[in-house]
Parts: structure tokens; C-alpha cells; sequence
């Protein structure tokens, strides 16, 4: 599948539709709603794993109509394919939506995060709507084009962080703004995800296996710089997580879930203003074990003060019970956030309703709300969900400033979100961004 041949002719196609894209850009869908007899007519790109279920809870809307599939390994499409049996199954995203063109309204993206950005920009370049999983990209620069590319195309777009439509998290957010716990002075959150461990390397494999027949590796490696296949599960599936060329390590993992009620409840907009990194250590290839990074944002109409402390732990590491001072009865989830507030703290564990410690305080739930179904509507509708590109790229793009810090531990990097610069350690600034592979690059908006 990988060959010398394939790469030019992905060079060529993807010359041919750059110039194309250049002089006809496309209209988003919902302005050509007219053509659609009511239906979103949707592809997903990542077909197993999480790709896997994106799309059934997507297609379990009444008015989606499944009209592709795209997987880099053919062989990890025999899932879905039930699905839609007639859709059309391709390995390439960029040759179907050539080919598909205008009969493809909407596409998810539900790959390895190394690859979320250069599929989304060219979908959203194209007038496509796209739910994309979390977090929305693997580096700062790319989750920035991601805003300002969802902006200009005017799509619908969504973050795949479900559990914000979830009852636990949109209950705690509601809590903290009717002011339950006073307005908040801190914010630490944890899970027990580690950096690294799930392929059991520290270093690229001596040895490697032959890339399996029903596999396009060179399209897997996409904008990374190439390297051998290793073997199953040393990058894929699901393991790419530990490796900096691909994943992004804990907080990427879990970021963009344990942080999003904390940006929802405290409408945090602003770019943070420093990011401090301590772990346990690190190599060229993968993330920290185990790490702890301190974020400073900038205060909003529910903080105490003009600056909000955040701190992250994951690895095992967790805020000390003098933090939570839980009531006799209570105890800390084993991953979540405790917001610490001018009247008490609110506990919120990941996927589980919030609690207080204030004696005689409860919360009242408040309902789930579909994600997937949710972002099909605002695709038929126009309107823009809660957790669109602006929202969801500025969440990653404060995740992957902690993975920036990882390079620099002990140091506090101060944050200038307006230019996209580390102000106080210039070395810090080529890991904003990485280097694209030729073919693979992505374009500055
Ligand atoms: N919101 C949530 O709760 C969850 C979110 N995720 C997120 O979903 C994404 C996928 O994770 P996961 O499913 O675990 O990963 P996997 O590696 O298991 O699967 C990713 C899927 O995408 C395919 N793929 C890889 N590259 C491409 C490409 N360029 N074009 C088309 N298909 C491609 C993979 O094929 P191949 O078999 O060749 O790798 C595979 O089928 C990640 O961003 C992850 O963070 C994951 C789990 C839960
Ligand atoms: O919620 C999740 C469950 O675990 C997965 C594997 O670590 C994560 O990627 C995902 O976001």
C-alpha cells in the first residue's frame, strides 16, 4: 500500500485540488440545504476505535444519511460498514472528498491526533462541517488555524468531548455560575493516565514487522516524519498516544475532557498567561509518566481574583486532601476537579454528578443533552453548538501548551496568545508548531 507511486500521486492530487480550492471555495452545506431533501449527508473519516462509535451515535440521527467511509487500514472498516452497506469504503480522505464532492455535507474525524488538523482544514476548506475528536490537534499552531479556519469557512463545527453534553458536567458548570461555591480561586483537576506505557517502549523498536497488506502506512504517518511500521500496537492502533510525533501523552488524552466543565463553567476565553511543567521525565520520543503542570488564565466574572491558578496532575498525582478538605463520608474520585471556591469546593468526577463540601448543600442534575445529535442539528440549522472550533481551539490549545512546558521543566513560560510566542524562552517557540513532512504540510491561514 505504501509506495513511491502513491506518494506522487497524492502529491499531484493534492496540487491539483490546492489550486482548485484556490479559485472556488466552497459554500457550508446548510447554504446548499436546498439540495439536501433535509438530509446531512455525511462521511466518517477513522472507522474503528472511537471512529467506530462517532459515527454509529452520529448516523443514529433520522435525517443523517452515511454516504462514505474512509480508513487508512481497510481491514478496520468491516465494523461500520453495516452501518451504510451501500457507502462507498476509500483509504484516502482527500480522494474521496475529491470524488464524493458535493454529495458529502459533513465528515467526522475520529483519527490519531496527529492527524486531526490536516483532514479538518482541508474538510472545513472544502465547506464541509466536521466533529473532530479531542483534543482538536496535536500542537498550539494547528488548534489556532483550526479557529480561525472554522471561522472563515463559516462551518458547524464540534469538539468530540461528549461528556460537555453530559449531565455531571453541565450540572457542575451550572452550579459554579449560580454561584454555589462563591466565586472560584482554584482550579485542580487529575487523572490516573499516564504519559506512556501502552506500547511498553521508551525508544523506537531495533526490529520491525512488515506493514500489514490492508494498511496505507505513509497516509498513517501523515504530517510526522516517516518512520518503519515497529508492529502491532507499537504505534497503531491506540498506542500512538505515547509518542510526541503523534499523541499527546495524559493531558492530551484527558485535557480537553477534565478541563472542558472548568472553561465551560468559568466562560474562560482568554489565552493563558504562563504554563509551568514538573514530571518525572522524558526522552525525545515519548511523554512524562507522570507530571504536574500549573497554568495561570486570566480571571473571568466567576473568578476571585484577575488571574485563575490551574493546576494539572496526572500519572497517579493528585491535589493533597488539605487541598479538597472533603466532609467526613466524602472522598476524592480517582479522576475529576475540585474547584476551589470563596464558600467551599465543588468535587466533579469525570462522568459523575459534582458534589460540595458544604454541609446540607446538594446539587440538583440537570438533563443530558446528545452531543452527536446535536451538532447534526446545528449543521441542518446553521447554528452553532457549544463546543465549536472556537471554543474546542482554544482548550487545546492551552492542553497542548502543558505538553510545551514538558519541554522545559521547572520553568514557567510566559504566554502571549495574541502573537502565538513564548516571550520569555525562545527555544520554546519551535514546539508551538512541528515540521510537516513534504505533501503534508499545513497552510497558515
Ligand atoms: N471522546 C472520547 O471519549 C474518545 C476520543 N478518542 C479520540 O479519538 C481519536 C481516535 O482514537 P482511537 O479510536 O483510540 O485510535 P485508533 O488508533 O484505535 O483508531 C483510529 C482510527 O482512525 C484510523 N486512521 C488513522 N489515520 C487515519 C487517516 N489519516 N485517515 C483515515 N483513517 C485513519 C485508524 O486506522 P488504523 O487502524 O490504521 O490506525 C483507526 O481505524 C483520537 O483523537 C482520540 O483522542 C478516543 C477514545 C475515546
Ligand atoms: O475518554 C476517553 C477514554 O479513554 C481513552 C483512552 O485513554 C481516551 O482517549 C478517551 O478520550
Amino acid at each position: 500500500m505504501t509506495s513511491t507511486s502513491d506518494t506522487t500521486r497524492r502529491d499531484f492530487l493534492k496540487t491539483s485540488v490546492a489550486a482548485a480550492a484556490a479559485t472556488t471555495f466552497a459554500a457550508p452545506a446548510f447554504v446548499r440545504g436546498q439540495n439536501l431533501n433535509s438530509q446531512l449527508q455525511f462521511a466518517g473519516i477513522g472507522t474503528d476505535g472511537k471512529g467506530y462509535s462517532d459515527i454509529k451515535l452520529i448516523a443514529s440521527h433520522d435525517k443523517v444519511k452515511c454516504v462514505a467511509f474512509c480508513d487508512v487500514d481497510l481491514s478496520r472498516t468491516k465494523k461500520v460498514k453495516p452501518l451504510a452497506p451501500e457507502a462507498p469504503v476509500f483509504q484516502d480522505y482527500k480522494i474521496m472528498l475529491d470524488e464524493l464532492g458535493d454529495k458529502i455535507d459533513a465528515v467526522s474525524v475520529s483519527t490519531p491526533d496527529h492527524t486531526h488538523a490536516i483532514i479538518s482544514m482541508d474538510a472545513m476548506q472544502r465547506g464541509k462541517h466536521v466533529y473532530c475528536q479531542k483534543p482538536l490537534t496535536r500542537t498550539v499552531w494547528e488548534a489556532r488555524q483550526m479557529r480561525l479556519q472554522a471561522k472563515k469557512s463559516g462551518v458547524i463545527t464540534r469538539m468530540g468531548n461528549q461528556i460537555h453534553s453530559h449531565s455531571a458536567y453541565r450540572t457542575a458548570a451550572k452550579a459554579i455560575q449560580d454561584g454555589v461555591i462563591g466565586k472560584v480561586k482554584a482550579v485542580h483537576s487529575y487523572v490516573g493516565t499516564t504519559g506512556h506505557g501502552r506500547s511498553g517502549l521508551l525508544n523506537k523498536p531495533a526490529n520491525n514487522e512488515a506493514v500489514p497488506k490492508t494498511l496505507d502506512w505513509n497516509l498513517w504517518i501523515s504530517v510526522a516524519p516517516m518512520r518503519p511500521y515497529g508492529g502491532n500496537r507499537v504505534y497503531h492502533p491506540f498506542t500512538w498516544r505515547d509518542w510526541q510525533d503523534f499523541g499527546s501523552g495524559a493531558i492530551g488524552d484527558f485535557g480537553c475532557h477534565l478541563l472542558d466543565p472548568v472553561y465551560t463553567a468559568l466562560k474562560i476565553t482568554g489565552d493563558p498567561i504562563s504554563v509551568h511543567s514538573e514530571h518525572t521525565g522524558m526522552n525525545d520520543e515519548v511523554w512524562p509518566a507522570q507530571e504536574t503542570i500549573k497554568y495561570v488564565i486570566p480571571g473571568t466574572q466567576y473568578t476571585a481574583g484577575s488571574s485563575l491558578p490551574i493546576t494539572w496532575y496526572d500519572g497517579g498525582r493528585r491535589p493533597s486532601d488539605s487541598i479538597a478538605k472533603l466532609l467526613p463520608g466524602q472522598s476524592l474520585p480517582s479522576g475529576g476537579s475540585i474547584f476551589v471556591g470563596e464558600k467551599g469546593n465543588l468535587i466533579l468526577p469525570h462522568y459523575r454528578q459534582p458534589f460540595v463540601n458544604i454541609e446540607g448543600v446538594n446539587i440538583e442534575p440537570v438533563e443530558s443533552l446528545d452531543h452527536y445529535h446535536g451538532w447534526v442539528d446545528g449543521c441542518l440549522s446553521g447554528k452553532q453548538p457549544s463546543d465549536g472550533f472556537e471554543y474546542g481551539g482554544h482548550l487545546t490549545e492551552a492542553v497542548q501548551l502543558g505538553n510545551v512546558a514538558a519541554f522545559f521543566p521547572g520553568e514557567t513560560l510566559e504566554f502571549d496568545g495574541k502573537a502565538l510566542k513564548i516571550t520569555n524562552n525562545s527555544e520554546a517557540n519551535k514546539y508551538l508548531t512541528r515540521d510537516y513532512r513534504a505533501g503534508f504540510e499545513i497552510a497558515s491561514i
